[in-house]
């Protein structure tokens, strides 16, 4: 197994070789490719994504930083940050028995003046693709003098048979905001999808996506991450993005690795956070 560096439609690192697919872009150091062994994908990329320098790409994991959505005051552009529209430097791609290790970072000399978010930082995406576990984990660093708080979601795109029969554990109990609603409300039981779901709960905790259509199970676990984002656009948003196919958000679920709102992370000079998820094939 050899991964090579492509162009087309997008600079970027793939390995595809019998039956195992990884791939990642330097646009939005952007997973969009993992599919094990043996596996069907496990991401999931619209068939509208429009692949191009200026757009954000639509499935796999979007890096979302410095701000999550419109930022905390609902006010900044684009959405969900700069990082997801930047060509990141990839610094490191290299096999590891059945895996593949890609390293990228992001800085003030890659994304330029920035005067929504005007501070010195590093930041860097190792992903680790192997035959039963992705591993993505983002690290902040700021470089310069003087403090600063940013937002941040590794907003990943789950390939699912059908989202209506998914069921989603781990959150029982735990408060979240209903974006749909505006509203705060506690989590009784599992979550199912029965109508547009964009909720960003209060959660440390490992997920379980149950996918009975498949037959297959996954956990989401992670680290440094105040907050799980559950996300399915339904019927009617689906129709008005149009990166994003009519009839496709059957087949898709986010479960999203993020710090955002009141859980937007602070950093002193010289200080460096990291925020990792993992999503295991069981
Ligand atoms: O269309 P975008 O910018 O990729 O965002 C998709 C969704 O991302 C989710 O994380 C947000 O909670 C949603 O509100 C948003 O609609």
């Amino acid at each position: 197994m050899a991964h090579e560096i492509t162009t087309n439609p997008l600079r970027g690192v793939e390995l595809n070789d019998s039956d195992v697919h990884y791939g990642v872009y330097d646009h939005g150091a952007h997973v969009w490719a993992w599919q094990p062994l043996g596996q069907d994908p496990v991401l999931w990329v619209s068939a509208k994504s429009e692949l191009e320098d200026d757009k954000p790409i639509r499935g796999g994991v979007p890096v979302c930083f410095p701000w999550f959505g419109p930022g905390r005051e609902g006010n900044l552009q684009p959405a969900h940050g700069f990082a997801r529209l930047a060509d990141w430097r990839l610094v490191d791609a290299s096999e590891t028995g059945e895996g593949l290790v890609v390293e990228y970072e992001l800085d003030n000399e890659i994304t330029g003046e920035q005067p929504a978010w005007p501070h010195a930082y590093r930041a860097r995406l190792r992903v680790a693709f192997g035959p039963r576990d992705l591993d993505l984990e983002l690290t902040v660093e700021n470089t310069g003098d003087e403090a600063f708080s940013y937002e941040e979601a590794l907003h990943t795109y789950l390939s699912v048979g059908d989202v209506r029969h998914v069921r989603v554990t781990g959150l029982e109990g735990a408060r979240y905001l209903d974006k749909v609603s505006g509203e705060w409300a506690d989590q009784v039981g599992e979550v199912e999808i029965t109508s547009e779901t964009d909720r960003v709960y209060l959660s440390t905790d490992d997920v379980l996506v149950d996918d009975p259509t498949p037959g297959r199970k996954l956990r989401i676990s992670k680290r440094g991450s105040a907050n799980t984002v559950v996300w399915n656009p339904w019927v009617a948003k689906s129709a008005a993005m149009p990166d994003f196919g009519d009839d496709e958000w059957t087949g898709m679920l986010c479960i999203e690795a993020a710090n955002a709102l009141d859980d937007a992370v602070r950093l002193e000079p010289g200080a460096s956070h990291t925020m990792a998820q993992r999503i295991t094939i069981l």
